[in-house]
């Protein structure tokens, strides 16, 4: 090649030519660095038939500086993200992005520095000093993230170093990874699970695009059955790549996985601290790295063997980025298997209607695990209705949860209470003038969190101390709490059963692995009586002893006008009940509610399932939903109010008039102040037919918005605020 074409990491251009000095070898999909104006740019060798650019004749081609030392990103991975850039309308160099590791990691390998602790005492203690003391114990990072963990400047940690209280480490960023064993400790399966590992097991071999819907009861195992499907894997030599909804699943995760196959897997996900960082992105790259889990961002990771890809509690609504490239995890995975010519697995309980929708179709192949596994029985479900089951004013578990409790503390049983929702209370305001508590930045409430003593916006971060006096009349003592959040619902248990051990498990409190870790050991060990918890707690985890599970606000998600609500609320119930009686002693669950008649709330008492998945298909079809119909939106925020509601009346003035799309709005957002930006909205509805990315690019694509002005396209929108 004498002459290449970039995709170019730069906000404004993204597309740009360039000469190949003599020499220099370059191939499709090297990373490479190239001059621009007086500064540099790092770029991709792209198909130059793939990209519009504007042809520059030869004499005005300026050199590449640089190839640098990765191997070149494959085309597999290359389709996907042009892929992905056309089906959210997203820039391609936004989504090619995600598969960059950090500059230093493209780098090369080689050594980075790292400081600890070195036990020196000092002589001199200033309080800054004493509190990284305090801090670092057992920690071991660079200055910079020291300086982050210990709240302190990196000054300070500088002046450390200088006085020999941290001690530098050299760190060998290439050092390999211990190699998973895949006959470790080879569980013996169940008939219904060995035909589901068999599948699989015959799938990686075949390197073949194939879709599963491992669609399981809770407990049923379905774990232990993809492990075979990883075991054939690493026989095979191929990398597998584990999605999980969140990084706080991934704790428990490791565990299981280092059971079975003796060794951790490589960790990807966006809090790894630096060297973590480089050494697993180089691993992923090399084909080192055997198995790799993640949450949503190892989705892109440039793998140079891929053989299998595990989506694990596929449904969760969190595979969805709502911001920046605003793609689905769960979808592009299967888009990535297609690309890569392997096969996927989505695992879930509760799976989305869409998938199951495409396994009812034939396009994705269903797997069942119909009981759990080794003996234990799906829990036994009971509605108790607050119209007649009435808690005590100001509290909010009904006198039949209280007595469940009572029963399981008596036999030394586990409860766990589930609110979605995090703090003591979701709304705080004055009695005597009625004023009430709102962040600065968003149109929400701040929600009192009394363990740490602040009221804080759960959209933006803001938080602010809890006042002694109401800032608006000035009256003292005259704040009051409204509604429960689970910090409250803690308070209810601990005030009726002083003697039981409370654990509260949301993100606040587990908020690093080592708390996790710290809690998943405590309850497993029975050192905790009842949890009361967010969603965090409700997927996952597995706890023998724990046989009582009580739904504080089975009617919380239905409020508000989300397309999926139903499902959500059907899902959460069911995989928080699935925590109940999962070893040899029966579970009860306990849904609280004010709509016993609900469709969704009389499905999961009956436990049927496939009546709420068929009424709530039907619902969908009349609406023109997904999957039978596709909405998109389109989100304009500005800083500037009137700007904003100006840029969104003129893309509601040019909306295209066809006659299978029907747009909505433009409207208010829910949510109509955001981290200090107004926002409305537009909702498409499309049907299948449509070309709707097509018709949102043309639309858009003819007009012009002022600087301060951010227009969002959301294809297959989760969130509606
Ligand atoms: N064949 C087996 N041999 C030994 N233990 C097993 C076997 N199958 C499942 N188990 C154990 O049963 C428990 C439940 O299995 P697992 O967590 O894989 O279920 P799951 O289907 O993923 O559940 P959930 O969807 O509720 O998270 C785990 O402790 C697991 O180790
Ligand atoms: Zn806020």
């Amino acid at each position: 090649m004498s002459r290449v074409r970039l995709l170019v990491f730069n906000p404004v251009l993204s597309v740009l030519d360039y000469r190949v000095p003599p020499g220099v070898d370059v191939q499709l999909g090297n990373v490479v660095i190239a001059p621009l104006g007086p500064r540099q740019v790092l770029g991709i060798v792209w198909e130059p038939d793939r990209l519009d650019g504007t042809e520059v004749p030869e004499s005005k081609l300026r050199p590449l500086l640089e190839v640098l030392p990765v191997p070149p990103i494959a085309e597999p991975l290359r389709r996907l993200i042009e892929w992905t850039a056309d089906y959210y309308c997203a820039p391609l160099n936004s989504v090619a992005r995600m598969m960059l590791g950090s500059m230093a990691a493209l780098r090369g390998g080689g050594t980075t520095t790292e400081y600890r602790l070195s036990g020196l005492e000092p002589a001199r203690l200033t309080p800054q000093r004493a509190a990284a003391l305090d801090a670092l114990q057992g920690e071991q990072a660079s200055i910079r993230e020291l300086a982050e963990l210990a709240s302190v400047s990196e000054g300070v940690l500088r002046g450390m170093v200088n006085a020999g209280i941290l001690e530098p480490v050299t760190v060998d960023l290439d050092r390999a990874y211990p190699r998973a064993q895949p006959d470790h400790a080879q569980p013996e399966l169940s008939e219904e699970q060995q035909a589901a590992a068999d599948q699989f097991i015959a799938a990686v071999g075949a390197g073949k695009f194939q879709t599963f819907l491992l669609d399981g009861v809770t407990g049923s195992g379905k774990t232990e059955c993809y492990f075979e499907a990883i075991a054939a894997a690493i026989r095979d030599r191929k990398q597998v790549l584990v999605m999980l909804p969140e990084i706080a699943l991934t704790e428990n995760f490791l565990r299981r996985f280092e059971a079975r196959f003796g060794v951790p897997p490589v960790l990807w996900h966006s809090s790894l601290k630096q060297s973590e960082r480089r050494r697993a992105w180089r691993a992923i790259v090399s084909g080192e790295a055997q198995v790799v889990v993640g949450a949503r961002s190892a989705l892109f990771m440039p793998f140079k063997r891929l053989g299998l890809i595990v989506v694990d509690e596929a449904h969760e609504v969190s595979f969805k980025q709502d911001d920046g490239v605003r793609y689905n995890a769960r979808d592009v995975a299967v888009i990535r298997a297609r690309f890569e010519a392997i096969p996927v697995i989505l695992a879930s309980a509760t799976p989305a209607l869409e998938s199951l929708q495409l396994a009812e179709a034939g396009v994705y192949q269903k797997i069942d695990l119909p009981s759990r596994f080794g003996g234990a029985t799906l829990p036994h479900i009971e509605v108790v209705d607050l119209r007649k089951d009435e808690p005590a004013r100001q509290h909010w578990l009904a006198p039949s949860l209280v007595k469940a409790l009572e029963d399981r503390l008596a036999r030394g049983e586990q409860s766990l209470l589930f609110l979605n929702r995090r703090g003591y209370a979701p709304l705080t305001l004055c009695r005597h003038c009625g004023y009430r508590f709102q962040c600065p930045n968003c149109s929400a409430w701040l929600v009192e969190h009394r363990l740490s003593r602040r009221l804080a916006c759960h959209h933006c971060g803001h938080a602010s101390e809890v006042p002694e006096a109401c800032p608006e009349c000035h009256t003292p003592d005259c704040l009051v709490a409204c509604g429960p959040g689970v910090e409250r619902i803690a308070d209810e248990v601990s005030s009726l059963f002083p003697e039981a051990r409370i654990a509260i498990a949301t993100s606040d409190t587990l908020n690093s692995p080592e708390k996790i870790a710290d809690f998943v050991a405590r309850a497993e060990g029975g050192a905790i009586d009842v949890i009361v918890g967010t969603q965090l707690v409700t997927k996952g985890y597995h706890f023998p002893e724990l046989t009582l599970v009580g739904v504080i606000d089975a009617d919380m998600g239905l409020e508000g006008g989300d397309l999926r609500a139903a499902e959500r609320t059907y899902q959460q119930i069911a995989q928080v009940a699935g925590r109940a009686g999962r070893g040899v002693k029966p579970g009860e669950v306990l849904i609280q509610t004010r709509h016993p008649e609900a469709a969704v709330i009389a499905a999961l008492a009956a436990g049927d399932r496939d009546a709420f998945y068929a009424a709530e298909a039907e619902a969908r079809r009349d609406a023109g939903a997904p999957p039978f119909g596709r909405w998109a939106a389109i989100i304009v925020s500005s800083e500037d109010e009137a700007e904003a509601r100006a840029a969104a009346r003129q893309i509601g003035g040019a909306r295209p008039d066809l006659p299978d799309v029907m747009i909505l709005g433009p409207a208010p957002a829910p949510l109509s102040l955001l981290r200090g930006r107004y926002r409305y909205r537009l909702l498409i509805n499309a049907r299948r037919s449509a070309q709707l990315q097509d018709i949102i690019r043309q639309w858009l694509g003819a007009l012009a918005f002022p600087q301060g002005v951010r227009v969002a396209v959301d294809i297959d929108p989760y969130s509606f605020v």
